[in-house]
């Protein structure tokens, strides 16, 4: 099966080089995410258009699969499934090309173009316009227009094979993620959150998550699955972090040392200086939230005032003038509304009577007697994950990922092979992989070097035997990076494991 994916109109008013550079990223990602369902996909970038081409052998099911997964992808305006039929002769392309396009001329006006490669008794002109008489033929409503039709029916003759377009299906629109920036979205696992972030990777944007536990274990795996959620349906194809902070202590010295109508818009605060300082630790500019005017007290526009001067990064706020039917009909579309319906409303402080237009003297004079050394510490206790792996079950002691052969390595995402034999032994028989980064660590300087290594990818850890690299792969895994297995080259060094 192909697949003509038509570019985001906002890509196709771009300059040249701008347009070919999103046209660009576009071509990786579609290749990123489809390469975590299936090998054997390939993907051609033109000025128009990009095709994909899945292998022959798939089963409907995976087809379909792999179909709702590019209606996905930002930066997508249409996913037109094609089928390729034998055709020799201007009659027969007409049998074709009519009952397929009626229906989207009907009352418009429209042209037809036509790509041709190969021997025929016919030009490419010669075919347009045999065809353009035949569908005016069967929809009189519909009229030619070559300058400015609102349908152009494109029709491609490569020998004998025409391709038809099977179905249509609208994409996500968009800019291809990647292409404007990094943000930080703080989400909490209601119904606003997770629709803010979404509009984020919409607009092309590596959206990363930042989480503040308020309610314990049960809280965190709500968020990370909504998180996850996100991340595999919208943005598969960049790996982002999940940072949990935990807030129960902020909680309770906010609950100790601030009144309580200031409670609100103090925890919201506390909240966007740590994000700032995770934000700065990733280089990220901005920070996202899911903010509503009005939905809750803390969101008046002089509140809102006073949680943006408390954060070092500016606050995005997608939804800031949506009505919140509006915001839940979005979450329902992108399936984030089912998490938000199973959360219990972790709060973390309710005011009695809460300041909607609290006085920044006030505010200030209240966190002059917060101990700033209890967020420090959530700072310091702050946990990160990558989010494809937030779906994955907690690792069993003792286990670590193994990746056998150039094969399967060629597979995964975003990978780099860590060589940490000996520098020698690796100079006698250097490890060739020539489509994966390959670094060179020896194993007595790896646990040192790789809390350094940029966290966008995993690593796997290579030597002669497989055994050293499980030891050290371990032995990170015991210090939280989980990020690391071992890569084994073939089915010999297997059975010596
Ligand atoms: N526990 C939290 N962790 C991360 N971000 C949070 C948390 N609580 C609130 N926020 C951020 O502040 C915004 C506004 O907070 P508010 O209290 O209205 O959120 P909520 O009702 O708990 O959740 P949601 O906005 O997801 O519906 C949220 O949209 C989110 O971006």
């Amino acid at each position: 099966m192909t697949y003509l994916l038509k570019l985001h109109p906002e890509i196709t008013i771009k300059s040249r080089s701008v347009r070919q550079h999103m046209t660009r990223c576009l071509a990786s990602n579609v290749r990123n995410t489809l390469r975590l369902l299936e090998s054997g996909v390939r993907v051609k970038a033109s000025w128009d258009v990009l095709r994909v081409s899945l292998p022959e052998t798939l089963p409907a099911e995976r087809e379909r699969e792999m179909e709702e997964s590019l209606t996905r992808i930002p930066g997508i305006h249409e996913v037109l499934a094609t089928q390729e039929v034998s055709c020799g002769s201007l009659d027969e392309a007409a049998e074709w090309i009519v009952p397929h396009w009626t229906p989207a001329i009907a009352g418009r006006r429209f042209r037809v173009r036509a790509k041709r490669r190969g021997e025929h008794a016919f030009s490419s002109v010669d075919l347009e316009r045999h065809l353009g008489s035949a569908l005016l033929a069967a929809e009189p409503s519909a009229r030619v227009d070559l300058k400015h039709p609102e349908v152009v029916v494109s029709v491609e003759l490569t020998g004998q094979r025409l391709q038809l377009i099977r179905s249509r299906r609208p994409g996500l629109g968009g800019y291809p993620l990647g292409v404007q920036g990094e943000a930080l979205a703080l989400v909490s696992g209601g119904f606003d959150s997770p629709v803010a972030a979404w509009r984020m990777l919409r607009r092309g944007i590596k959206t990363h998550y930042l989480f503040f536990n308020l309610g314990g274990p049960a809280h965190e795996a709500g968020v990370k699955e909504v998180t996850h959620h996100l991340w595999q349906r919208y943005s598969a194809s960049h790996n982002v972090d999940f940072t949990s902070v935990p807030f129960e202590g902020v909680v309770a010295e906010i609950l100790r040392s601030i009144p309580d109508g200031l409670m609100g818009v103090v925890l919201k605060r506390m909240m966007v200086r740590v994000a700032s300082r995770v934000a700065a630790r990733a280089n990220i500019p901005m920070l996202v939230t899911g903010d509503a005017i009005a939905q809750v007290s803390s969101q008046t526009l002089t509140n809102l005032a006073l949680i943006d001067a408390a954060s070092e990064r500016p606050i995005l706020r997608p939804l800031v003038t949506e009505d919140k039917q509006e915001i839940i009909d979005t979450a329902r579309r992108i399936d984030t509304a089912r998490f938000a319906e199973q959360m219990p409303e972790y709060c973390g402080v309710i005011s009695r009577r809460p300041h909607t237009r609290a006085p920044a003297d006030k505010v200030q004079a209240a966190e002059a007697g917060f101990d700033f050394s209890v967020l420090e510490a959530a700072v310091d206790a702050a946990t990160v994950i990558r989010a494809n792996r937030l779906g994955e079950k907690p690792r069993e002691p003792g286990e670590v990922t193994v990746v056998d052969g150039p094969a399967r390595l060629a597979e995964m995402p975003a990978v780099s092979v860590i060589d940490i034999r000996r520098p020698d032994e690796c100079e006698e028989a250097p490890l060739a992989l020539p489509d994966v980064p390959c670094l060179e660590i020896p194993f007595y300087e790896l646990q040192d070097q790789a809390q350094h290594l940029p966290a966008d990818r995993d690593y796997l850890l290579y030597c002669d035997q497989g055994v050293m690299s499980r030891m050290q792969a371990l032995h990170l895994a015991d210090r939280g990076l989980n990020h690391f297995g071992v890569y084994r080259r073939d089915d010999a060094t297997r059975t010596r494991l």
